[in-house]
């Protein structure tokens, strides 16, 4: 038995969601360069759980469903005030409070898939809402009620502000919620199909992946990627910094990616976007440094940015605070998990791959006191 480290190149399910072909990523065969311009965030929703767009009356009613369910139960929120939350990763609070709301539904347990897809709606309505209120508790702000007639771009930024958002922010936002929304078998994804294919609940299946997606080799990157442009601080500074980085052997947050060679196609809208925004606001260094980071890196080590890299200074742009970039990730991310979450229970087998084992041959037990 030989292994692949990483799994890497093993093709260990099929689905119908997303794919990754030739650098090319689709949702359902719409190429994402298509989605990123033309699709709201919850077009892509429907697409991803129902294998097709909606037509115009299906699209209302998600837009109603997610509407009535992006309320959270008092008891969620009070858990926020109930540990020192300055000192706690929103990421760490997201994976508590997703599980948590399981502990609130009274259908957590009921396997139909009519009531998977209700508790699809409700944990997709609700995640906007825990990671708004998380922002502004640990502030020493009041939770902001949603607007039910906002997008559901435009209901994050009014959540996490208070202020309805101009235009372009909402713009920027949404096509950043399409683009995240899936990726085919990532780390986080993969998580959510192994966890649920025991028959585990909904809940169990989101909970798993926010825990996948929290780490710096996957959506954790782009708020490290936030870190390392603060440090940097200046384009005068990036030559030395990232030169020393990569002589150093240290990984570069924001490039390289296990699946794609010439480049995530992604990166490029959030290009576009860290531009238009970083010059609205004044701030042009943030896109100017990435820039200059990217030619460095891609052009010594051939390792192009992956959706990680951009969207630092796009939400830095937005003004949102740096350690919830990983969080609105898993926010758009859980359209995508519990798509692969509904498509794992329609057609289950549990996975359960083999470990190639490199321990020592067969040993005899020596009682302790004769070892
Ligand atoms: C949404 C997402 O999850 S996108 C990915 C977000 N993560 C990051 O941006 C973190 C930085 N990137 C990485 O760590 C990696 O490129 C990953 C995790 C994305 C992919 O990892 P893998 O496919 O396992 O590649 P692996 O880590 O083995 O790297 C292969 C080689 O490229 C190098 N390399 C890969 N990424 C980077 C990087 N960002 N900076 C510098 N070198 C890198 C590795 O050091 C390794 O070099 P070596 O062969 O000389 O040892
Ligand atoms: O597919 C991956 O390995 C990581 C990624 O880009 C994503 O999850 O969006």
């Amino acid at each position: 038995m030989t292994s692949s480290k990483g799994l890497e190149g093993v093709v260990a399910t099929q689905s119908a969601i997303s794919s990754i072909i030739d650098d090319t990523l689709t949702y359902v065969g719409y190429d994402i360069d298509d989605l990123a311009v033309n699709a709201s965030f919850e077009e892509v929703i429907y697409l991803l759980w129902h294998q097709r767009l909606p037509k115009a009356d299906e699209l209302v009613e998600l837009k109603q469903q997610l509407a009535d369910n992006m309320a959270v139960p008092q008891a969620v929120l009070d858990h926020f005030k109930t540990y020192d939350i300055k000192h706690v990763h929103p990421m760490a609070a997201l994976r508590t409070a997703v599980s948590m709301l399981g502990l609130f539904d009274e259908e957590a347990e009921v396997m139909e898939p009519e009531a998977n897809y209700r508790k699809a709606i409700k944990i997709q309505a609700k995640i906007s809402t825990l990671v708004t209120a998380f922002g502004r508790i640990r502030n020493g702000q009041e939770p902001v009620a949603p607007k039910t007639d906002l997008s559901f771009a435009a209901n994050f930024l009014y959540m996490l502000s208070g202020e309805l958002p101009e235009a372009i922010e909402e713009e920027a936002f949404n096509k950043a919620l399409v683009l995240h929304a899936d990726h085919e078998l990532n780390a986080s994804t993969f998580t959510a199909r192994v966890a649920v294919a025991t028959l585990s609940d909904v809940y169990s299946g989101v909970t798993a992946a926010i825990g996948a997606l929290k780490g710096p080799l996957h959506g954790g990157a782009n708020e490290q990627v936030m870190k390392m442009l603060t440090e940097i601080g200046s384009v005068d500074n990036v030559e030395t910094v990232i030169n020393e980085k990569l002589a150093n052997k240290e990984k570069i947050m924001g490039f390289g990616h296990r699946v794609y060679r010439k480049g995530d196609p992604r990166a490029k809208h959030l290009r576009d976007m860290s531009q238009k925004l970083t010059k609205i606001r004044g701030e042009e260094k943030w896109y100017d440094m990435s820039v200059k980071i990217d030619e460095i890196v891609t052009g010594q080590k051939n390792l192009p940015p992956n959706v990680d890299f951009y969207s630092a200074s796009v939400y830095h742009s937005l003004n949102i605070e740096h350690d919830l970039f990983t969080p609105i990730f898993a926010v758009s991310r859980t359209s995508g998990w519990l798509a692969h979450i509904l498509e794992q229970y329609s057609n289950n087998r549990l996975i359960r791959p083999r470990a190639e084992y490199i321990g020592p041959g067969m040993q005899t037990y020596v009682p302790v006191e004769e070892r």
